[in-house]
């Protein structure tokens, strides 16, 4: 591990696959960063066999009779490791507000909508039955409010006549990964900031999202 690179701190419930994707980034060159450590609430969740047992920790977030004490051994554990960034990537459990002001500003969510359309669970399912033409995911930086914080970049993809939950979610995803590994290719090399309820981008405030082209690049707004 390189100290003078980036370190990504992950949290994550399930199967990884976004994590895969920054690790896959960091392996051919495409992201300058260390993955340090990867959180989960879930001890057996697949997404920890992913990294060396050294990277891993892990506690059944529900054996916790109060949510605090949970939340202040992560917090500990996550501030061990000194991130630079800390990466939601399909982490199932709303941060309680001191976990999430305690790393305010470096912590980051991907969220299966076009923020902030379908904040919470079951977007797919939501998006479908609203009848929507498009739909795609968001990166944004986490608050206390859930996801609710400034929008940094989005993918959209076409709704296709047939689609079902699951059939939007596997598109969805696929586009989730140069999605998380461009927006964090930007925090690592300090082109992102939290700047109130918006984002700075090279120290200019973004007043709506970046969008990822179909070459995986972030572009502003109505050049794709
Ligand atoms: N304080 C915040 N916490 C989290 C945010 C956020 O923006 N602010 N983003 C989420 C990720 N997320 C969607 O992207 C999300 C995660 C969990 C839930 C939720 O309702 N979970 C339930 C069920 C938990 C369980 O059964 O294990 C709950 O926690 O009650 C909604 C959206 C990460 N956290
Ligand atoms: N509300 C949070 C949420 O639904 N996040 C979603 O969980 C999946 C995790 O996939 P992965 O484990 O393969 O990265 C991703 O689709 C992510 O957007």
């Amino acid at each position: 591990m390189n100290a003078a690179k980036r370190r990504i701190a992950v949290l994550a419930s399930g199967r990884g696959s976004n994590l895969q994707a920054l690790l896959d980034a960091i392996a051919d060159g495409r992201l300058d960063a260390d993955i340090v450590g990867v959180f989960s609430d879930k001890p057996a969740a697949p997404v920890l066999q992913r990294v060396p047992d050294a990277l891993r920790w892990s506690r059944d977030a529900r054996s916790y009779a109060d949510k605090a004490d949970y939340e202040r051994e992560l917090g500990d554990a996550l501030a061990a490791c000194a991130p630079d960034w800390i990466v939601c990537a399909g982490y199932m459990r709303i941060l309680g507000d001191a976990l999430v002001e305690r790393f305010r500003g470096r912590m980051l969510n991907i969220h299966p909508s076009l923020l902030p359309k379908y904040r919470g669970l079951k977007t797919h399912a939501r998006a479908l039955e609203a009848g929507d033409a498009e739909h795609g995911a968001s990166v944004h930086f986490v608050t206390p409010e859930l996801d609710a914080g400034a929008v940094i970049a989005q993918a959209r993809i076409p709704v296709l006549p047939g689609d079902d939950p699951e059939s939007l979610a596997r598109r969805v995803l696929e586009r989730e990964h140069p999605l998380l590994v461009a927006v964090l290719q930007w925090a690592v090399s300090g082109r992102l900031n939290e700047r109130g309820t918006t984002v700075a981008v090279d120290g200019h405030t973004l007043f709506t999202p970046l969008h990822l082209d179909c070459a995986g690049r972030l572009a502003p707004p109505g050049t794709e």
